[in-house]
């Protein structure tokens, strides 16, 4: 084995344990990327937990660790108000903001619902990039922007357009204040319930100058000009950081896969994680690693915080 790869075998370990429970927190599906023309895998891009830890570790004091929430730290509900970080989340970023990490949660909810949610007020120094990183939180302090008036125009005419439909009796509007997103999950066929309704909302939705953006279950309806991949972007020019790391499950993340490819072509370590449970395999494609579940997923940073 020469240096920099590892022998191809590598790619199908189906488990491993790093964790001190030795509860097994990911599984490899083989390495999407860093293979050389020898036909082996280049270390420089771990493709499972493990060699991520091994090769984030050095870095934890000055990197930037950054997270979505819902399907990530917090498993997929039919109800969004249920949603709930899981035993661990608020443990395991406290230890690393301790190491000195920055630690971000970017979210496409609005801020103060996610910090209520995950209680992540209980971070010391988290930030939280709300609504795709048109709003920010920090200690209590939110930064955003007034309700454009095309949200208010939005607000009037979407429930028309669903009655014309007309939609499933399930489909509900979650209201973000900076944008709306139609929900299928209550629906009895949550599938059918959001391609009835995509082609009226989508029209809608550009006609005010929205973006409509599919998600797990949703339509999302968004201000333009915001996405993840943005949201990390302004926070490395904010805090350089030595290495960054993003945990995400859905579409809404693939933004921020691509950003984390950026700063590697710009020659930052830089790492992602997408967790399989929310089964949305665009996501689990594009990223460098995939974990099970949350819970693994917080495993994995519980892990990264340890010495
Ligand atoms: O960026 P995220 O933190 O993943 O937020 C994206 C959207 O999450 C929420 O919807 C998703 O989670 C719900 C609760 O588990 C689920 O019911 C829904 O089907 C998912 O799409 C939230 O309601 C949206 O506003 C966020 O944009």
């Amino acid at each position: 084995m020469s240096d920099g790869y590892l022998d191809l075998n590598w790619r199908f370990r189906e488990s491993w344990t790093d964790m001190p429970t030795g509860r097994p927190v990911g599984s490899t599906i083989g390495s999407r990327g860093g293979i050389g023309e020898d036909g082996r895998v280049n270390t420089a891009l771990p493709d499972d937990p493990a060699a991520l830890l091994a090769a984030l570790r050095p870095h934890v004091a000055h990197a930037l660790v950054t997270t979505d929430f819902d399907g990530t730290l917090a498993p997929l509900q039919v109800d969004p108000e249920d949603s709930r970080a899981v035993p661990g989340t608020i443990e395991a970023l406290t230890a690393l903001t301790r190491r000195g990490a920055t630690v971000a949660v970017v979210t496409g909810r609005d801020a103060r619902t996610v910090v209520r949610l995950g209680g992540l007020d209980a971070v010391p120094g988290i930030v939280v990039a709300g609504v795709y990183g048109a709003e920010t939180w920090c200690a209590g302090e939110l930064l955003t922007p007034d309700t454009p008036a095309a949200v208010e125009a939005l607000r009037d005419r979407l429930p028309a357009t669903l009655a014309d439909v007309p939609a499933d009796p399930a489909v509900w509007v979650e209201d973000k204040r900076l944008s709306l997103v139609v929900h299928a999950r209550k629906a009895d066929d949550p599938v059918a319930a959001l391609a009835a309704i995509r082609e009226p909302v989508t029209a809608l939705g550009e006609e005010l100058g929205f973006e409509v953006h599919p998600g797990s279950g949703v339509l999302e309806l968004r201000l333009p000009g915001f996405d993840k991949a943005g949201a990390i972007e302004r926070l490395v020019a904010d805090r350089p950081p030595s290495a960054v790391l993003y945990l995400g499950d859905d579409l809404g993340d693939l933004p921020a896969f691509a950003e984390i490819v950026r700063l590697r072509e710009r020659g930052v370590p830089a790492w992602s994680v997408a967790v399989e449970a929310s089964a949305v395999p665009e996501a689990v494609a594009a990223a460098d690693v995939r974990v099970p579940d949350a819970d693994a997923a917080v495993a994995l940073l519980t892990a990264l915080a340890q010495d």
